[in-house]
């Protein structure tokens, strides 16, 4: 059987026009990238839940090459799913958890389109990216933080802040700097910013430093992916890190 509800997006006016067929109906767009190894398990999970979910739209968006629709949904890294119906956000789910995705369209896709919508669901659900352990840290205190992201900062002489870890990268900057890193043979450490949002909006005001990937040397910082990228090549990197 071939399935009609699940499609692959080509550009931001195909986005809409598939969207746009029926306003009534709940979506779930997938945004993937097809160097992230957990994009695998979850487009056969998407198949699956296409299959079972015949009455809900299935729109798969490659991050990388629709930005304009990854930034209209503040998507920040792959696999990440939005639930919508027409235009109205339902939730959202970050990462690979099949088991949140599948509980999430079990809600939302039975639920009638003119049934009044509970206050949770009109959320735009950020909270649920939110890890246990990032609400015990929030009695932190602005010293403590940056006492934190010091010592972050120097538990290796090299360490990378990023999205995802170098084996699972979540965002194309941070796989092409850890690569390069890899390829250099430089050694180093790695800090996965989306498991804690206070090292990731403290870092950028600790290093006046506003993105993703951040490479710090010797508890400093030296930049992004892009200052790094000169580095690498004018051989700086290889001297900084020596
Ligand atoms: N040109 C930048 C690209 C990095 C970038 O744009 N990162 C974005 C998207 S991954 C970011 O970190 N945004 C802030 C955030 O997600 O908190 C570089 O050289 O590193």
């Amino acid at each position: 059987m071939t399935t009609t509800n699940l499609f692959n997006v080509e550009s931001s006016s195909d986005f809409q026009d598939k969207l746009s067929v029926d306003l009534n109906r709940v979506s779930t767009i997938y945004f993937w990238a097809p160097w992230a190894e957990p994009c695998r398990q979850m487009t056969e999970v998407v198949d699956e839940l296409a299959k079972k979910h015949a009455g809900v739209l299935f729109l798969r968006v490659e991050a990388e090459e629709q930005q304009d629709i990854t930034e209209s949904f503040d998507i920040e890294a792959v696999p990440s799913f939005v639930i919508l119906r027409g235009h109205t956000l339902l939730d959202r789910i970050s990462g690979a958890d099949a088991a949140a995705l599948t509980k999430a369209l079990g809600k939302h896709a039975s639920k009638p389109a003119y049934a009044p919508l509970s206050k949770t669901s009109h959320s735009p659900a950020k909270a649920s990216n939110i890890i246990p352990s990032q609400l015990d840290e929030s009695q932190e205190s602005h010293d403590e933080l940056n006492t934190r992201l010091r010592r972050l900062m120097n538990q290796s002489k090299v360490v990378l802040f990023m999205k995802g870890s170098p084996e699972t990268p979540r965002c194309g900057f941070s796989r092409k700097i850890s690569t390069l890193l890899k390829d250099r043979e430089i050694e180093f450490t790695h800090f996965d910013i989306l498991t804690d949002d206070h090292v990731r909006q403290g870092l950028k005001v600790l290093n006046n430093w506003p993105t993703f990937p951040q490479l710090i040397v010797k508890g400093e910082l030296v930049g992004g992916l892009d200052i790094v990228q000169e580095m690498a090549e004018s051989g700086e990197l290889q001297e900084a890190v020596a």
